[in-house]
């Protein structure tokens, strides 16, 4: 019994061992002791730690989603919805709108609120960051915390998404993005999300839309079904281009008149095809060539790539080879270099698109490969012929001032009943009342002299008057 006692109130097994060596001075003696205890506790310690990591790592499967991968924004929508956080006593209550519309991500736990035009966004609750929740997901334990990649301090503040399922199969992991991805495709059914790039060349998704009927755009007969059926063609031959070797990538230019619907048909055709906006804005402050490339690069295999007004970028920012000031001393033209400049050199260095950098990143190796592009300009004889020709921008598009036809289309579009199916919902007197009024005044608008947003513009002004006052409409066509 007291050799059981002594035993247990003994050191542990290594250090019995260890002991009779130790020199005699007592101090030095009590110190090493000191010493190699603490090294053995500390070894067992990290032992401990070993073991439960290798069972923890045998019965659970972590993940990590980071908030610049669309994959966040499906669980954090996914998560924002289950009744867990009914009971949660610790929550973030948020407007964000994982790019969604915002009644879509509303949570469904909280009351409906009537007006939301003080914030125009709806509430929901998420999990707070950097605090680990449990709940249960297909009788699987789950724990979940938002976690911050940089210092709570710093300006450019990312998090990411970690989650651990205690599960053998990975099939739960697979079931529970699949039903997040399910859910979040249905909330977004009728949004485009559209994303652009922050000063660390990263993908963000700054806003949601909603889709715009492609009805809504009116354009000269067969020119919208042309661009949508050709977009549609494209999105589904993938094999055709990989036999016959062609990248597999498709680009858009429409060039003309401002306010003529380049920008509103994009956003149509992105939402009859579904897929997500990308704005590439060349003129972005920090944008160099290699960020062009990694950012083209860094697209999603099916999306819609936009380049408004890829022009004016020319024009301010983008040269056919590096600025002036980046070449090297001695090798600028003799008399050139003679001259003061004209144009004060620029105290720091700004980085710059580069044409040729830009046409890289068109199609070089690291372009996506499945990704739609549209550019839009207003002035088509401003572009390289290089930048033009098939391969980068397959397909031209001619935007030009609004014809009498296209006239009388948005005056029917605009004085029909509104909500529903619009004309369908007319009676035939109404219909035929309608027509008449279209064909005066299409009649009064000058053919290709007024852009559709003008029009658009003057319509709303007496969108009271449901298109019954047509002496107005004569006086304002005549100025
Ligand atoms: N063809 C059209 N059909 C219907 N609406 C149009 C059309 N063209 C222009 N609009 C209306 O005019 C406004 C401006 O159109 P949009 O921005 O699409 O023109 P844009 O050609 O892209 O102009 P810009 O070249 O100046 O960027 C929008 O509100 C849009 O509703």
């Amino acid at each position: 019994m007291n050799s059981q006692a002594y035993k247990l109130r003994g050191p542990p097994i290594g250090l019995s061992l260890v002991y009779p060596h130790l020199p005699s001075s007592s101090a030095l003696h009590g110190g090493t002791k000191l010493l190699i205890t603490g090294g053995i506790v500390e070894a067992y310690r990290r032992l401990f730690l070993f073991l439960v990591r290798s069972i923890v790592d045998r019965f659970c499967i972590t993940v990590s989603f980071d908030e610049e991968d669309p994959m966040y924004n499906w669980l954090l929508y996914w998560l924002s919805r289950r009744p867990v956080w009914r009971k949660a006593r610790d929550l973030e209550v948020t407007t964000r709108h994982y790019g969604l519309e915002a009644s879509q991500s509303a949570h469904p736990w909280l009351p409906p609120r009537e007006d939301t035009r003080d914030t125009g966004r709806e509430m929901s609750y998420l999990p707070r960051a950097d605090k680990t929740y449990h709940m249960w997901y297909k009788r699987h334990l789950m724990l979940v915390s938002r976690r911050m990649k940089s210092p709570v301090s710093s300006f450019n503040r990312s998090e990411y998404l970690h989650i651990r399922i205690i599960a053998f199969s990975h099939r739960v992991l697979g079931d529970l993005l699949e039903e997040a991805r399910a859910e979040y495709k249905t909330a977004k059914e009728n949004v485009i999300s559209v994303w652009a790039s922050n000063n660390l060349n990263n993908w963000i998704n700054i806003t949601s839309n909603p889709k715009r009927a492609i009805q809504t755009i009116i354009l000269d007969p067969g020119v919208k079904e042309m661009l949508l059926e050709d977009a549609h063609e494209f999105l589904n031959s993938q094999p055709w281009y990989a036999a016959r070797g062609i990248p597999f990538r498709r680009g858009y230019l429409l060039y003309g008149a401002p306010g003529s619907g380049k920008s509103s048909l994009i956003q149509s055709i992105a939402g009859e095809l579904g897929l997500d906006v990308y704005i590439i804005t060349l003129s972005r402050s920090g944008l160099d060539d290699n960020s062009l490339y990694e950012l083209i690069g860094g697209l999603p295999k099916r999306c819609i790539a936009l380049m408004e007004d890829i022009d004016a970028a020319f024009k301010q920012g983008i040269t056919r080879d590096l600025p002036p000031h980046n070449v090297p001393k001695g090798e600028e033209d003799g008399v050139a270099a003679s001259m003061p400049p004209l144009i004060p050199e620029p105290s720091h260095f700004d980085p710059r698109v580069t044409l040729s950098g830009l046409l890289n990143a068109l199609d070089g190796i690291g372009a996506q490969e499945g990704r739609i592009l549209f550019a839009t300009t207003n002035n088509f004889s401003a572009l390289d012929p290089a930048l033009r020709r098939p391969g980068r921008m397959d397909v031209h598009v001619e935007f030009k001032l609004a014809s009498k036809y296209q006239a009388g289309e948005l005056f029917k579009c605009f004085y029909m009943p509104s909500g529903g199916d619009g004309r369908d919902n007319m009676n035939d007197i109404e219909k035929e009342c309608s027509e008449e009024l279209a064909v005066q005044f299409s009649g009064i608008i000058p053919d290709r002299r007024l852009s559709m947003a003008s029009l658009q513009g003057y319509l709303m002004r007496y969108k009271e008057l449901g298109g019954k006052d047509e002496e107005h409409v004569e006086v304002e066509a005549s100025r």
